[in-house]
């Protein structure tokens, strides 16, 4: 019998960042294996002209959760959406929705946060630093919490090149920033921005380490636990592999790439991939819920969900096995051939950026002219190129993190729960896991059915007969300039041909003879 899955039975938890990629991960798992459990409290808010029910609905009748309803036929009951947004001090929480979680909650995990790099720090404080203060503080009320798990990210201290579990302090104290916020315009923000976020690359990784630092200022008597994970992937085995659904770390470029928009990288190739699959973290942050509430431990321990120290991939290794995956199962009606170029040289990644990137959505965007048709190729290059020169900083570089506090964890657990909460990235194939992810974004987030293989691999070949003939014309079109205008290309090209001709006549005289 499992003791984690046992400790969550007739538990009510509260999480949120829900409706999040790993929320939906983490919600899942708990119900598929604590089916007893009392109640999952989900913060939510309505989006995209659902409400939150809509949303809820939607989540549950989705195919990650086919295996949930196998095993917890009435999850719609156990499952209470609670309107909130996260902007708002108060989290718009109404008064009754408020006392019952207060009066309820055993464990709380906090999961949500702004993800986007380039956020405006008013917001990414408003969401990663001042709404983690506002959830302790409601922890604080709550005289039946138990644990306190709060998901940060491994890139919190990226200025840094060794990081181990422990917070590190910010130049600039949390709550200061957090009053700053309140009376300073927009304007002002910009500018100071740069000089906060100092040598981090983003409002992002600066707000999630001031998020840590308002954790262990705000945590009084709770008992409360920090995770960090690095690139947050695909599943890797449950509840099946590959399952994704946002466009996140690699995969939007994994979909870039093959749809043969992004053709070269400036990257890395022996840099450290730092990828750690979506259930892995799942299964590592219901494994310190139950420790911390169990264990209580005396401080507050950090978490690093990492796989670089313990099971090495790099960004080479990952876009040859992503290509090999293109070779077998390519993304239907692509726009050029799948290649993947990295170079770690900026004025040769910015050749290539002219050369694959910009020429060939200038051509389309002619093309699409002379069809009568609205150019927009370049419109999306450019936005594409945008988001790959953010995500460049990750994939220059290699980080170390310790992990003592999560391999202490693993030797804690039983057998039966180091099975079902398996979060040993050791056992990870590398090979196996790119393949099932990239076969997942193919699935999962660009929907396409297995079935058009064949006719997603008439089109590459099509597209090749397109680019051996596009060359060929460029080329000839380029000599017949060249000769044109100069003398020295006449003569090379005299001297060409006159050694073809005297090398066919070489052949052509002996076979004269025999006759
Ligand atoms: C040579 C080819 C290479 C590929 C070969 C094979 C690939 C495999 C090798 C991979 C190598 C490179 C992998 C790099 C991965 C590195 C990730 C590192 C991240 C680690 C950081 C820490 C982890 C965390 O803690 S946080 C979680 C990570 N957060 C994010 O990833 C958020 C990033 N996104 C943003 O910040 C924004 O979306 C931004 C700023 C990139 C774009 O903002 P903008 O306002 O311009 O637009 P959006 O409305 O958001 O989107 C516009 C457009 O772009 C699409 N899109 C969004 N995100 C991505 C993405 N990550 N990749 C690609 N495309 C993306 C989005 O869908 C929109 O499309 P439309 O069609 O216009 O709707
Ligand atoms: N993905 C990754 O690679 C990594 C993620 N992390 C951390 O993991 C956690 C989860 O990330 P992930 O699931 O990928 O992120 P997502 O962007 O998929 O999910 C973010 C969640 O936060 C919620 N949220 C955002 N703003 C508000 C708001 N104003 N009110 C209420 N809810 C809000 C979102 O709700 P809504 O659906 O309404 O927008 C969503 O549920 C984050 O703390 C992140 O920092 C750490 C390392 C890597």
């Amino acid at each position: 019998m499992s003791m984690i899955a046992a400790f969550y039975s007739g538990k009510s938890i509260l999480i949120t960042g829900a409706t999040g990629f790993m929320g939906k991960v983490l919600m899942e798992k708990l119900f598929r294996t604590s089916p007893d459990l009392k109640v999952i409290y989900i913060l939510v808010r309505p989006k995209a002209g659902q409400t939150t029910q809509q949303r809820v609905f939607q989540i549950l009748n989705s195919q990650l959760f086919q295996k949930v309803k196998e095993v917890c036929p009435n999850v719609h009951e156990k499952i209470r959406a609670i309107y909130a947004d996260l902007n708002h001090n108060d989290f718009a929480i109404s008064k009754e929705d408020m006392q019952e979680l207060l009066s309820c909650t055993n464990i709380i995990f906090h999961c949500a946060a702004t993800v986007r790099f380039d956020d405006h720090l008013r917001h990414a404080v408003q969401l990663n630093v001042t709404a983690t203060q506002q959830l302790l503080l409601m922890a604080s009320q709550m005289p039946k919490l138990e644990a306190f798990i709060h998901i940060s990210t491994a890139f919190s201290n990226c200025n840094l090149k060794h990081i181990d579990e422990v917070i590190y302090p910010c130049p600039v104290e949390p709550k200061k920033i957090i009053d700053s916020m309140e009376w300073l315009d927009d304007a002002i923000i910009d500018e100071i921005t740069p000089k906060l976020i100092g040598d981090r690359p983003n409002t992002y990784t600066y707000t999630k380490a001031l998020g840590e630092m308002v954790v262990q200022q705000e945590s009084g008597n709770l008992n409360i636990a920090i995770i960090r994970p690095s690139i947050v992937g695909a599943t890797w085995q449950e509840p099946f592999p590959g399952w994704v659904d946002n466009l996140n770390g690699p995969s939007g470029l994994i979909i870039a790439a093959g749809k043969g928009f992004l053709r070269s990288i400036r990257a890395t190739p022996m840099a450290v991939a730092d990828l750690i699959p979506v259930d892995t973290v799942v299964n590592l942050t219901l494994a310190v819920g139950w420790y911390t509430a169990v264990h209580r431990p005396k401080s507050t321990l950090i978490y690093h969900c990492t796989s670089g120290n313990l099971n090495p991939c790099n960004w080479g290794k990952m876009g040859f096995q992503v290509l090999a995956t293109f070779e077998k199962a390519p993304f239907e009606k692509a726009f050029r051939r799948p290649n993947a170029d990295f170079t770690s040289n900026l004025i040769t990644s910015q050749y290539w950026n002219a050369v694959s990137h910009r020429a060939p959505a200038i051509i389309y965007d002619f093309y699409l002219r002379l069809t009568g048709r609205k150019p927009r190729m370049t419109k999306v290059m450019n936005r594409l190129l945008r988001t790959v020169s953010m995500l460049e900083y990750f994939v220059n570089r290699s980080w170390e993190w310790s992990t003592y506090n999560t391999e202490m964890l693993m030797s804690e657990l039983s057998p039966e729960d180091q099975r079902v909460f398996n979060f040993d990235v050791r056992q990870l194939n590398w090979l196996e896991y790119i393949e099932n992810y990239v076969l997942g974004v193919k699935k999962y987030l660009l929907k396409e059915d297995m079935a058009g293989i064949p006719e997603a691999k008439q089109h590459l070949k099509r597209l090749r007969n397109i680019h051996y003939l596009f060359n060929t014309a460029l080329f000839l079109i380029a000599w017949r300039l060249l000769i044109a205008r100069s003398q020295m290309a006449r003569n090379v090209w005299f001297f060409i041909v006159s050694f073809c001709y005297k090398f066919l006549s070489y052949f052509r005289a002996p076979s004269t003879l025999k006759v």
